[in-house]
């Protein structure tokens, strides 16, 4: 006999994300993860297929995640998806470049909008003339520094994202830690769902 398949969740990608690291607290290997390149196409992915999402909603230093809030205004809101939970995540933002790249190489800076935001301080008195680039996500920048390496034509970059992505994407390296505005920085996260009365997947302890 085979057990159902595990219910899916929609998380903004690539693994190594915050998103990603908070639904993997909320719901473990009770789920199937299923890898969003955007905050605006997890909102869309929450169906009959994909009943779960994960979506960052606030943050105690910069405040509002603009696309879930744009997310939220969409006529689906309410209708075909719906807040489920809400869910707290402690974030230490790393300074991230491929090995052996020093501060003062660094030309650009790759990250979430709300990461770039969350380290403006750093940002402004380290690295002044450092072009800052908004991605998709704080994973999608690591895996762009990654991807961008000598030769490559691009400007040597760095991404602000976890600590974690440095061991997912092959050479890089932790260059500064903490440097988030503030030494106590969280992120609230929403967990939507298609329906309201389809139970929500629980982590087995
Ligand atoms: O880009 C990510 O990793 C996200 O999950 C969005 C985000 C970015 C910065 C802080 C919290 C969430």
């Amino acid at each position: 006999m085979h057990s159902p398949a595990p219910p899916r969740v929609a998380f903004l990608g690539p693994p190594g994300s915050y998103s990603h690291s908070c639904a993997v607290e909320r719901f473990d290997d009770s789920v199937q993860y299923v890898e969003q390149p955007t905050i605006a196409d997890v909102f869309r992915a929450v169906s009959p297929e994909i009943p779960f999402g994960v979506l960052p909603q606030e943050n105690s230093v910069y405040g509002t995640v603009v696309d879930t809030y744009d997310a939220l205004r969409s006529p689906e809101a309410g209708q075909s998806v719906f807040i489920r939970g809400e869910l707290a995540l402690a974030i230490q933002h790393c300074l991230i470049v491929r090995r052996g790249v020093k501060l003062e190489d660094v030309q650009r800076v790759m990250s979430h909008e709300q990461a770039l935001g969350q380290c403006s301080r750093f940002l402004s008195e380290r690295i002044p003339n450092a072009v800052l680039m908004k991605v998709p996500s704080t994973s999608a920048a690591a895996n762009a520094v990654a991807c961008c390496g000598e030769g490559s034509g691009e400007p040597e970059s760095a991404a602000i994202c976890s600590a974690h992505c440095a061991d997912m994407f092959d050479g890089l390296e932790v260059l500064e830690t903490g440097i988030q505005n503030e030494r106590s920085n969280t992120t609230r996260f929403y967990v939507l769902a298609n329906s309201l009365d389809e139970p929500l997947p629980v982590a087995t302890p």
